[in-house]
């Protein structure tokens, strides 16, 4: 098995390879070809994802995940989880933030995103990123137990899971009480004016730089699970109803994305 494979190790809650399967009698059924969906867009954008986040959003996007690290509260010594955590950016971040002496649970449900965070990490190696593990896994059933980690991070994941009332009841669950949760995303805007400058960058920019690489109907995609995510507002009402005992949406970017801060 290559050193990359080596490194991720695969949960009971694999991934939608296989589907998420629920037994009913004596026949298991796979219960999302929509997650599936979404687990073979992101697997197929890997290659690129990085690279094209870093011109599409000339960098910024980098100082936007600082800052939901930060957000998050992760202290040295803590054990928390990236959720959602594709090429790992975050969890990179997170990693020096904890230190050795912390944990960083890394999990996504496509091994591509996983076997790219693994292989920058050998690139760029830092002694701290021995406390990283990468886990091939869904944000739907984590497979850890309640109030594990000291904070949770997802950095535009939430958005994309099919079940979102789901997913934060799991962090909820899996947080010690008192603990964050700092969920970076596109911002759904009230606001005519930022709603519509996203949605030209995204048509005119994002889209056409996407096609030339042949992932036209993969960033065509952003567009449409931003129309259909939730509000600020919606978000911190979701947060409560998972029973998060406080939340905070902020903006950033000039509205153009927002940062959910969710207290267990
Ligand atoms: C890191 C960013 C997006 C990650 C991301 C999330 C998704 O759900 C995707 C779904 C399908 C394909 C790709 C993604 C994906 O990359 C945010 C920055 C990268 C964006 C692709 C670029 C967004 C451009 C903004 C609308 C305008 C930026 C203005 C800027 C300040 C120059
Ligand atoms: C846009 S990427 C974000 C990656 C990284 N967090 C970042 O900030 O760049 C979204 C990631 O969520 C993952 N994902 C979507 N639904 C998931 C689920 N149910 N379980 C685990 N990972 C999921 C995708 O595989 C993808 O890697």
């Amino acid at each position: 098995m290559s050193t990359i494979a080596a490194a991720i190790s695969v949960t009971a809650a694999a991934s939608h390879g296989g589907g998420r399967r629920h037994r009913r009698g004596s026949v298991s059924v796979r219960c999302s070809s929509a997650a599936d969906e979404r687990q073979a867009l992101f697997s197929r954008i890997a290659p690129v994802y990085d690279q094209l986040n870093d011109v599409l959003s000339l960098g910024q996007h980098r100082t936007w995940k600082r800052i939901c690290v930060s957000w998050s509260m992760a202290k040295r010594g803590d054990r928390v989880l990236d959720l959602c955590c594709g090429s790992g950016d975050l969890a990179f971040l997170l990693s020096q933030k904890v230190g050795l002496d912390g944990e960083v649970m890394a999990v996504d449900f496509s091994r591509q995103q996983l076997q790219t965070a693994a292989s920058r990490r050998d690139q760029r190696w830092k002694r701290c990123y021995k406390n990283i593990n990468w886990i091939e896994g869904d944000a739907l059933d984590l497979t850890f137990p309640d109030r594990y980690f000291d904070a949770v991070t997802v950095g535009y994941g939430l958005r994309n899971v099919v079940d979102k009332p789901k997913t934060m009841r799991e962090i909820c669950r899996v947080l010690q009480p008192g603990s964050r949760a700092s969920i970076l995303d596109f911002n759904k805007s009230s606001s005519f004016f930022t709603a519509s400058l996203q949605g030209w960058a995204i048509d005119n920019v994002v889209v056409p730089l996407a096609s030339s690489y042949g992932l036209k109907e993969e960033y065509k995609y952003l567009k449409s699970s931003i129309s259909e995510y939730l509000t600020g507002e919606e978000l911190e009402k979701l947060a409560k109803e998972a029973g998060f005992s406080s939340a905070k949406h902020y903006e950033l970017g000039g509205g153009l994305m927002g940062n959910l801060v969710t207290t267990r």
